[in-house]
């Protein structure tokens, strides 16, 4: 059941108590309550995602960004490597958290970066032998809402039987055939791969996204919203968990069973208790910071802040990865493009019609419709001073996104002409950043510094995407359909003009990691250990996208819902 007021919940105690409604929360809620026996409580901050147009309609999803009602509207630091541009950082305050207003790219990552977990842990759990089952029951392929032939563009055997929608676009765009044909026409630094879930993610595609039947296919739609009304399980939204509450010590450990939480600032926190575990899916934003804000942290910067240390772990909110995004346009000979739409109400009503009537059309889309994920040559200058950063090679260094339109991202669409987006992303970071407490007041947000594009190995590869991006461009399937590059990016010809460009360009693809990362058993370093229990505390797990010990050459949500349903399988093996 759903409740939005505390004082009408039926209990103050739980088997479990889970915190975040996000990609990772609503697996673990799902999955536990599966086992009648288990009681579970699900907190979350934002309001319920039950009929926000915004929240369905794939194409509208950029709409609700940076700032709106079903997001935290978070801003990072002054970037000092991007001329001190503070950027908006967005996540998920909502049912499905981050997966309800993502642009529902799907990538589960390559298996090397899996083994590289496994690496990194001491553990083989993290192994991809290990893991595959637990991926293959997380998410599905589905047919594009308009049936179109997929033939020779997705690979169906190497997809599973779960919960989340994947599918193609539902309304292919002119893209798509030159995207593939110039991958087959280049070959080698462009390979054509027919389905990157198989375990090779390098390579030129057709994108898929959570999209089922021409609908967002967030956490909530897949996970909760089938089993919301089982017995066991309690939702209370509108509610935002101010710390994890000590509830004594067993063998010398801290025990923290106990999560309060409020409406708001100024109303009363409730106290409920969780009998054998809280669970922590607050994200890799509202995980660090409620572990500070409960005295889980570097003690110094705790008791800097007035917070009374308990458990001493100065990784915590350390190690934040992220993805680097950047916009590079074309002006295109075409009227197909979707930039009308952008700038005409009457045509965007009429898609929005005919998304109402049957889910199909632009709007059943989500904007990119083709990826390639695409690795620096061995020989590269740059891999004779910086170890390579990828997973293995099977993993990819930078990422091309392609969009039949101008996406807006620094500079608005302009109000006439016709556009190509690629957007190019480093997805093989070495940058890394922090989270950390601005105060010891729970509703203030955090300060968070990705610290993006820091690196040599970063700018080198965001130009080497540009470069790929050009090449790719110039190729005979687009002779005719573009025109000229665009914008301070497009115009940029050195090598130091495009890194210029680039510091003013540069966006976030919403990829926060490896906050509260995973590290071996008995490490001094880490947060939490390989079954993702918090290292020197009792009862406490955190299962969201903070724990990757690095963070993965993908798109995330398909990483973490991995992670979570592994995750969701140690709990009950502890407690069955
Ligand atoms: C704009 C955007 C675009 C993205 N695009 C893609 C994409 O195309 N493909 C892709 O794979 N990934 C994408 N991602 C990333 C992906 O959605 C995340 O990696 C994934 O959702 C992370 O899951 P999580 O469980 O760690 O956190 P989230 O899904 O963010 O869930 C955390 C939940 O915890 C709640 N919460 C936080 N603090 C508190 C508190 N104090 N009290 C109560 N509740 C709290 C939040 O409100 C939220 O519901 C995108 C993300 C964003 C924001």
């Amino acid at each position: 059941a759903l409740y939005n007021d505390a004082s009408q919940l039926p209990n103050l105690k739980y088997d479990f108590v889970v915190i975040g409604a996000g990609a990772a929360g609503n697996v673990i809620a799902a999955r536990l309550t599966e086992n009648p026996k288990f009681s579970v409580l699900l907190i979350e901050a934002g309001i319920s995602d039950q009929d926000v147009l915004g929240i369905e309609v794939p194409f509208l999803a950029p709409a609700n960004l940076p700032n709106s009602s079903v997001t935290w509207n978070y801003t990072t630091t002054p970037q000092t490597s991007l001329n001190n541009r503070a950027l908006a950082y967005s996540r998920g305050r909502v049912l499905g958290g981050s997966t309800s207003i993502n642009l529902m790219t799907y990538t589960r990552g390559s298996d090397d970066e899996y083994d590289r977990w496994a690496e990194l842990t001491g553990d083989d759990s993290w192994a991809w032998k290990n893991l595959e089952p637990f991926y293959l029951k997380s998410s599905r392929l589905v047919p594009p809402v308009d049936h179109h032939s997929t033939k020779g563009l997705v690979d169906p055997a190497v997809h599973g039987f779960g919960p989340v929608e994947v599918s193609l676009p539902g309304l292919p765009t002119e893209l798509d055939g030159r995207v593939v044909n110039t991958s087959k026409a280049l070959g080698a630094e462009f390979p054509f791969n027919i389905d990157i879930q198989s375990g090779d993610s390098v390579g030129v595609g057709i994108a898929q996204s959570t999209i089922g039947g021409g609908i967002r296919s967030s956490s909530s739609r897949a996970y909760l919203q089938p089993n919301v009304n089982r017995r066991n399980l309690h939702v209370l939204i509108e509610n935002t968990v101010t710390r994890l509450v000590r509830s004594g010590p067993s063998h010398g450990v801290p025990v923290f069973k106990q999560v309060e939480f409020a409406p708001g600032p100024s109303a009363k926190r409730t106290i409920v208790t969780a009998d054998k575990e809280v669970i922590l899916s607050a994200g890799s934003i509202g995980t660090p910071q409620i572990l500070m804000l409960s005295g889980i942290g570097d003690s110094l910067e705790l008791k800097r802040l007035g917070i009374k240390p308990i458990v001493n772990l100065p990784d915590v909110g350390q190690n934040l990865q992220d993805h680097p995004i950047m916009s590079n346009y074309w002006v295109v000979n075409s009227n197909n493009t979707f930039d009308d739409v952008l700038r005409n109400t009457s045509i965007l009503n009429a898609d929005l019609a005919q998304w109402n009537t049957s889910k199909t059309g632009l709007f059943g889309n989500a904007p990119a419709n083709a990826v390639a994920l695409l690795r620096i040559p061995d020989d590269a200058s740059i891999f004779k001073r910086v170890r390579d950063p990828a997973a293995g090679r099977r993993s990819a260094h930078f990422e091309m996104i392609f969009a039949d339109g101008f996406a807006a991202t620094v500079i608005p669409q302009p109000a006439t002409g016709h556009f190509v987006t690629i957007n190019t992303a480093v997805v093989s970071p070495t940058s890394v950043g922090s989270v950390r407490l601005a105060s010891a007041d729970p509703f203030a947000f955090p300060l968070i510094d990705p610290n993006f594009f820091s690196t040599s190995f970063d700018q080198f590869a965001m130009l080497s995407a540009v470069k790929a991006a050009r090449a790719f461009m110039a190729a005979p399937p687009w002779r005719g359909f573009v025109v000229s590059r665009f914008g301070p990016v497009g115009t940029a010809e050195t090598d130091e003009e495009i890194i210029a460009a680039a510091r003013d360009a540069i966006v976030t693809i919403w990829h926060p990691t490896s906050t509260a990362r995973m590290s071996p058993k008995h490490a001094p370093w880490g947060v939490v250990d390989p079954q993702l229990l918090v290292k020197g505390a009792s009862g406490l797990r955190i299962v969201d996208a903070s724990v990757m010990p690095i963070i993965p050459s993908a798109h995330t949500s398909g990483p973490t819902y991995i992670l979570a349903e592994r995750a969701a399988e140690f709990i009950k093996e502890t407690w069955c």
